[in-house]
């Protein structure tokens, strides 16, 4: 009995990737709340047949089933491989076995990534580069490369008689729901929290790659996770704002606190920005997804961190956020750090040494000792307000 739901996205191209409904993190890192997809293609053409990209490792046996449900996985002629991360990659040994005339496809680079991880059939591998193709009779392969979206490998694949583009983890999504972009209802914020989790630190190489596709025709998008767009504009136009550091009137709080006295700095800051009208969001780090904070920070133009000190320095937890602020590399203009101390403190001097260099303007800091007083408060309320005045002009 046949059982699996193969959509056939476009004439005689299929999606026979998988569903992970239950994983609930990846990287050792981001939560899924919603699970994800490895998504895989298999592309007829009347000679040849390829399959784009492969699927995480414990599905070989779904993948395989499916290939040939749709084709004969025996007579596969090529393997491409937009992305050599295990997710995508790690069963190119597996389908390349039970395929024995297919070759792997990839660039340069990508044979070095995947070498480092998997072992590869040296003898049957094709490097293309930029602007290259495959002919499969009536379809044609076009190659793009796309580096650092988000390893150095990485490169999309277009199918122009179909207007088709296979972005691999570009403009992907972690959830196990729906087939069709139409199919999500939250569809773009979950876009948008990927965009910041895996995206955002190559910002610029994201806005490069959207260039170089900007003339391509495109009516499908399907990339290696979460739903496949019939609506490429749907995600193309957040794309062009998040790749260009688009930041709204927005000030996202990320704090800690053990005790209260952070906390109190923190819902002043927050409630003087609001009547200045200014949107906040505010994640308390002990209790928060990471995965939201990241989707914040796609597009909040001021953040302000809230750390205590513990041991000398910042609490772990706001260390980990600050580190994570940093690494990601938001777009946001502006920065304040609020936190208390009970004697030698430290947590303010460690927080301006990650964050200093980066490209934030720092408005304004404050430190106490032990619970704010009136006057200390009143001095949140002076920084909440100069925020606000630069954030608004
Ligand atoms: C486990 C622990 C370690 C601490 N370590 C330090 C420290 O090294 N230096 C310091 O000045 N205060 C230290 N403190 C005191 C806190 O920074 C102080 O209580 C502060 O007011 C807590 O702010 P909060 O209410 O926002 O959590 C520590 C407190 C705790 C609970």
């Amino acid at each position: 009995m046949e059982i699996y739901n193969i959509p056939e996205i476009a004439k005689h191209v299929y999606w026979v990737g998988v569903k992970d409904w239950n994983r609930r993190m990846f990287d050792a890192l981001i939560p899924l709340p919603q699970g994800t997809s490895y998504n895989a293609y298999l592309v007829k053409g009347e000679e040849k047949t390829a399959l784009i990209d492969t699927v995480n490792p414990g599905f070989e046996k779904e993948f395989e089933e499916k290939i040939n449900l749709v084709s004969s996985l025996e007579k596969l002629d090529y393997l491409i491989m937009n992305h050599a991360e295990p997710d995508h990659s790690s069963a190119i040994r597996y389908i390349m076995d039970r395929a024995p005339d297919s070759v792997l496809v990839t660039t340069e680079r990508g044979v070095k990534m995947a070498s480092l991880y998997h072992e590869l059939p040296e003898a049957r591998i094709k490097i293309v580069a930029d602007g290259d193709s495959l002919e499969l009779g009536g379809k044609t392969l076009r190659f793009i490369e796309a580096p650092w979206l988000h390893w150095p490998e990485t490169m999309f694949t277009y199918l122009p008689e179909d207007k088709v583009l296979f972005p691999c983890d570009f403009f992907g999504a972690h959830t196990a729901q729906g087939v069709y972009d139409e199919d999500i209802e939250d569809l773009i914020p979950l876009a948008k929290r990927y965009y910041g989790e895996i995206m955002m630190p190559f910002g610029k190489m994201g806005a490069k790659a959207l260039e170089k596709i900007k003339d391509l025709e495109i009516e499908i998008i399907a990339p290696s996770h979460g739903p496949i767009y019939t609506n490429p504009q749907r995600i193309l136009e957040p794309y062009a704002k998040w790749t260009a550091g688009e930041t709204e009137n927005k000030a996202l709080i990320v704090y800690v606190s053990m005790w209260g006295s952070t906390a109190e700095m923190i819902r002043t800051i927050a409630e003087t920005l609001l009547k200045e009208g200014i949107n906040v969001r505010i994640y308390d780090l002990a209790v928060s997804d990471i995965g939201d904070v990241a989707r914040e920070l796609v597009d909040s133009r001021a953040i302000i961190l809230g750390a205590p000190t513990v041991l000398g320095g910042m609490h772990p937890l706001a260390l980990y956020g600050t580190y994570l602020v940093k690494a990601l590399n938001p777009p946001a203009k502006y920065g304040v750090v609020l936190g208390s101390f009970g004697w030698g403190g430290g947590a303010l001097k460690q927080a301006g040494e990650i964050l200093v260099p980066s490209k934030m303007e720092i408005v304004g800091t404050l430190q106490v000792k032990g619970r704010a007083r009136e006057e200390d408060l009143t001095k949140v309320k002076e920084i909440g307000l100069e925020l606000a005045q630069k954030m608004k002009s």
